[in-house]
C-alpha cells in the first residue's frame, strides 16, 4: 500500500514484531520484501505500531489478523478479529475528509462481515470484505498485481456507492491497469474466498488420488498431470502430485468451511472436502511407510535427512507444514531425523532446540539411510548426487515433491522413489 503512494499505519499487538518491521526487518521470508519495506520506511511513508490510537486519523482500516482453527475443532476461531474490531471502535468516528472505511481482509466464516457492520455502524463507518488472494512468498507482486480484486459491499445502494468509490481510490494504479473488479454482496465476497482455497486443495487432492492409482499401477502422475493439463479446462497449474498441501491457510480454511456449512445446515455440501482433506494427509502417511518398509520395518537405529521445513520453497513459514510433520513422526518411531531448510531451518532451530537441523544438505545427509526431499527449494533441486551419494550411509532417497529428475539420480548410483511414479 505505502508502495501505491498510500501513507500507512501498520498495527500489531505484537511488540517484536512491530519492533522488527519499524527497522525494516520483514519477521518473515519473502525474496525481495526486506528491500521494499526499508524503501518505504525510509521514505515516512510507512511506520508501524502497537497503539490503536496511531490510526485514529486514518480514513481506511484493513483488518487482516489471524483466524486460525479453533483448539480442538474445525471452525474458525474469530477471538482476534472480533478483538481489532473492538480496538479499532474508538477511532472509527474521528476521521476528517470524507467518510471512514473498514476493510476486511482476513480469511472468515460466512455471516461474519454482517455482523461487523452492525457492530460498527453507531460510528458512521461502512464496512467492505475485501478478501485476500495472496500466496506466501509473492505477496507483493500478488498485492500490485492480483488476478482480481472482490469488493463485498453493504446492502444499501448509497453506502455501497460512496464505499465503492473510497476504496476504488485506494486501488486506483490497480483499476487503471484494468484488474478485474468485482463488486458482490457480503456473504458472496466471503464464500469467494474460502471457494477459491477449496477449489485449489480439490485440485492437489485430485491428483494426489490420482498418484494412489499410478503406485497400484506402475503409471506415471507427473505424465498423467502433463497431459490433462493440456486441456485449457483443467489447466496445468496445481496439479503437482507430493505430501500435500499445508500452510496456514488451505488446511485451516476448508476444516472451517466445512464447519460453518455444518452451523448452515447444509453440511452435505461440503462432505467431498473431507475427503480432500484424508487424500493429503494419506500421503503424508504414504511417505512414512515407504521409508518405514525400505529400512527393512523400523526406524529405530536408523537415520534419516529431511530436506526442507517450510511448507512450501520461498517462504519460511512452518505452519502445518507436511515436512515437518512428517519428520516429526518418523522421529517419534525412533530414528535419528536431521532437518535442513534455507529459510526456516534458524527459526526451527531457535524454536525447538532439541530438534537437529543442519545448515545445509550435504551436513544434513552425513551417514543417513535414508534422504527425504519434503519441500522443493531450488538449492535441493540442484543438488549433486555425487557429492551427496559420498555423504550417506545408503544412497535412497524419497523425492517427496517430485522435484529431481529420476534418472539422473539414478544414474549417480541413487535408489529413486518418487510420488506416484514408478
Ligand atoms: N498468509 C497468507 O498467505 C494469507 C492469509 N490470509 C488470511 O489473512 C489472515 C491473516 O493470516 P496470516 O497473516 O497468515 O496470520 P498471522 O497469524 O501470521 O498474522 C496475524 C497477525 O495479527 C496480529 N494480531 C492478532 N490480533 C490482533 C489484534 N487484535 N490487533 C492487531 N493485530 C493483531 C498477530 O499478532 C499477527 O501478527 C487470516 O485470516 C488468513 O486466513 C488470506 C490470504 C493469504
Ligand atoms: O488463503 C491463503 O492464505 C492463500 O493460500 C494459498 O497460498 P499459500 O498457502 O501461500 O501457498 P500455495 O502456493 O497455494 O501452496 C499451498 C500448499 O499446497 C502445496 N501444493 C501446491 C500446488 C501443487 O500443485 N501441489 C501442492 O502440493 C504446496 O506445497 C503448499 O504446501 C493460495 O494459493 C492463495 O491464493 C491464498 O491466498
Amino acid at each position: 500500500m505505502a508502495e501505491l503512494g498510500h501513507d500507512v499505519v501498520g498495527i500489531d499487538v505484537d511488540a517484536a514484531k512491530v519492533a522488527s518491521l519499524s527497522r525494516g526487518v520483514a519477521p518473515f521470508h519473502e525474496p525481495g520484501f526486506d528491500e521494499l519495506l526499508a524503501r518505504n520506511v525510509e521514505s515516512g511513508r510507512l511506520r508501524f505500531s502497537t497503539d490503536f490510537a496511531d490510526l485514529a486519523h486514518a480514513q481506511v482500516h484493513f483488518i487482516g489478523v489471524g483466524t486460525p482453527q479453533v483448539q480442538g475443532g474445525y471452525a474458525a476461531d474469530l477471538t482476534y478479529v472480533n478483538s481489532a474490531v473492538a480496538s479499532l471502535l474508538p477511532h472509527l468516528n474521528h476521521h476528517v475528509d470524507g467518510p471512514t472505511l473498514v476493510v476486511g481482509k482476513s480469511t472468515v466464516p460466512v455471516g461474519t462481515a454482517a455482523t461487523i457492520a452492525e457492530t460498527i455502524a453507531p460510528t458512521g463507518a461502512l464496512l467492505v470484505w475485501n478478501p485476500e488472494f495472496l500466496r506466501e512468498g509473492f505477496a507483493v507482486q500478488d498485492t500490485i498485481s492480483p488476478d482480481r480484486i472482490v469488493y463485498g459491499l453493504p446492502k444499501d445502494p448509497e453506502s455501497a456507492g460512496t464505499a465503492q468509490g473510497v476504496l476504488d481510490d485506494v486501488y486506483k494504479q490497480l483499476i487503471a491497469a484494468e484488474i478485474p473488479r468485482l463488486t458482490t454482496d457480503y456473504a458472496t465476497a466471503e464464500l469467494v474466498k474460502v471457494a477459491a482455497n477449496s477449489f485449489l486443495a480439490t485440485k492437489i487432492s485430485f491428483i494426489n488420488a490420482m498418484a494412489e492409482l499410478c503406485e497400484a499401477t506402475g503409471a506415471d502422475v507427473t505424465q498423467l498431470a502433463e497431459a490433462i493439463g493440456h486441456d485449457d479446462r483443467i489447466g496445468k497449474k496445481f496439479l503437482r502430485a507430493g505430501i500435500g498441501f499445508g500452510g496456514g491457510c488451505l488446511p485451516k480454511d476448508i476444516r472451517a468451511f466445512m464447519a460453518r456449512a455444518g452451523e448452515l445446515g447444509v453440511d452435505q455440501a461440503l462432505t467431498f472436502l473431507r475427503e480432500v482433506d484424508s487424500i493429503n494427509d494419506r500421503r503424508r502417511d504414504h511417505v512414512v511407510n515407504t521409508a518405514r518398509d525400505g529400512l527393512g520395518g523400523t526406524f529405530e537405529g536408523k537415520k534419516v535427512a529431511v530436506l526442507g521445513a517450510a511448507f512450501k520453497p520461498d517462504s519460511d513459514d512452518m505452519r502445518n507444514s507436511p515436512a515437518l510433520d512428517i519428520a516429526a513422526r518418523i522421529s517419534g518411531e525412533g530414528a535419528t531425523v536431521v532437518i535442513t531448510d534455507p529459510a526456516a531451518g534458524p527459526k526451527l532451530r531457535a524454536a525447538r532446540p532439541t530438534t537437529h537441523v543442519a545448515d545445509d544438505a550435504y551436513t544434513a545427509a552425513a551417514g543417513a539411510d535414508v534422504v527425504l526431499l519434503l519441500t522443493e527449494w531450488k538449492q535441493f533441486k540442484e543438488l549433486d548426487p555425487t557429492r551427496l551419494k559420498d555423504a550417506v550411509n545408503n544412497p535412497w532417497i524419497i523425492d517427496g515433491r517430485n522435484a529431481l529428475d529420476p534418472t539422473t539420480w539414478r544414474d549417480a548410483g541413487w535408489t529413486y522413489t518418487g510420488i506416484g511414479r514408478p
